[in-house]
């Protein structure tokens, strides 16, 4: 058993939207397959990736180093001790050759979205739903019903408050409960009507996160608690730069309601030191790091551990991303739910075909690795570059 080949190819995941950052104009993915010698049910098995939005394509790195260590690598060397399946923990140690700690950029997210593909073909190959080969492996109750929420709230051009309204209904006609929206890309005031409007809309029957997207210095990001505190809110998301961790603890002083932060921290050490300083509480705090953009699963099993070492309990993760690797993870290992972007980010993001929300909450269907087959469009895309 071996792995005969890994592809990239690079593809567009742009919209006119912006949130307090950066717009997605030119926003890419990096889609990659790791090819078997393995034949299951008359076919290859190819496992798939591809990174979360928010960074770029990893083309570059992917071809250039991280390939190419699989491919010189001894076959046997990736293979588990029964060595009837890849072992992705030795697949990751090989990726990671030659690489210093560290300064942990761009290449985890090419390291995380191959790391994607490995764990779909090692699901595929035991012919397992990944979320139940996790539940096994790590022990832990498998639980098929997710949480999910609707992020989006963009700014874009000529969105006026009826359409934010607009499209928060549109998420709760789809039976989320849970919605999310950006600030800190126009003025407090400004963004104070946009959250009364979205208030007013939802009710009784929705509760709504904001995300400031790193956005604010430490006296901005006080003057948004100020106001913000004084509603309902679900979260309050990366007031400041992701790894400022002081500001985030002195923020804590300011907002009593739940903080969430974590989506650009890309390894574990990151996560640690979030845990240590960054004033996050266990009882009522988010943690948002996304496998996908911080060197894979391997990765995020380490962060985990940091995670029981702090206290805290696995259900307070619920990554940033909306793809179905981090569905597998939340149903197989326990974490408190996923991100999903009703309308944005497709085909990548999002649920089997079929698979509806029931009052904020996906079932995972049974489907051999992450399940991206269950996908039509997705699965069109990538049969396209492996099979
Ligand atoms: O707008 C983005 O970059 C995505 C994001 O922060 C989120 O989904 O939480
Ligand atoms: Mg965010």
């Amino acid at each position: 058993m071996k792995i005969l080949e890994i592809r990239e190819v690079t593809k567009p995941i742009a919209s006119p939207i912006r949130n307090a950052y950066i717009d997605f104009s030119k926003m890419t993915t990096s889609l990659v397959a790791v090819v078997t010698d393995v034949v299951r049910d008359g076919k290859r098995v190819v496992g798939y990736g591809f990174n979360s939005n928010g960074r770029y394509g990893q083309g570059g790195l992917i071809r250039e180093r991280f390939m190419q260590r699989i491919v010189d690598a001894d076959p046997v060397s990736l293979l588990n001790d029964q060595q009837d399946n890849l072992d992705p923990h030795r697949v990751w140690s090989t990726l990671m050759t030659n690489e210093k700690p560290g300064g942990h950029g761009e290449r985890s997210v090419a390291v995380g979205t191959i790391d994607m593909a490995v764990w779909d073909a090692v699901a595929k190959i035991a012919n397992k739903p990944l979320f139940r080969l996790l539940a096994e492996r790590y022990k832990h109750e498998a639980n098929p019903k997710v949480f999910v929420y609707a992020a989006g709230g963009y700014y874009y051009p000529g969105k006026d408050l009826s359409a934010l309204r607009a499209e928060m209904r549109s998420y709760l006609d789809r039976g989320y409960n849970v919605v999310k929206m950006k600030i800190g890309g126009a003025s407090l005031s400004d963004d104070a009507k946009r959250i009364e409007a979205v208030l007013a809309e939802i009710g009784g029957q929705a509760q709504l996160a904001v995300d400031a997207n790193g956005r604010f210095d430490l006296d901005t990001a006080i003057d948004y608690a100020r106001m913000l505190r004084a509603y309902p809110l679900f979260w309050y998301e990366e007031a400041g730069d992701p790894l400022d961790y002081r500001l985030q603890a002195v923020l804590a002083d300011y907002y009593p309601n739940p903080m969430a932060t974590g989506e650009n921290l890309f390894s574990h050490q990151d996560a640690r030191n979030l845990l240590r300083y960054g004033g996050m509480r266990p009882d009522r705090d988010w943690l948002q790091f996304d496998c996908a953009l911080s060197y894979g699963l391997c990765e995020y099993l380490r962060t985990l551990d940091e995670l029981k070492i702090a206290g805290w309990s696995f259900d307070r993760c619920i990554p940033h991303g909306g793809h179905q690797m981090s569905l597998n993870i939340a149903a197989g290992l326990g974490l408190g739910g996923n991100e999903s972007y009703p309308d944005l980010f497709q085909p990548y993001g999002g649920f089997p075909d079929g698979v509806a929300v029931e009052n904020g909450y996906v079932t995972m269907p049974e489907l051999p690795g992450i399940g991206f087959e269950g996908k039509q469009a997705l699965y069109r895309e990538m049969r396209n570059l492996a099979e």
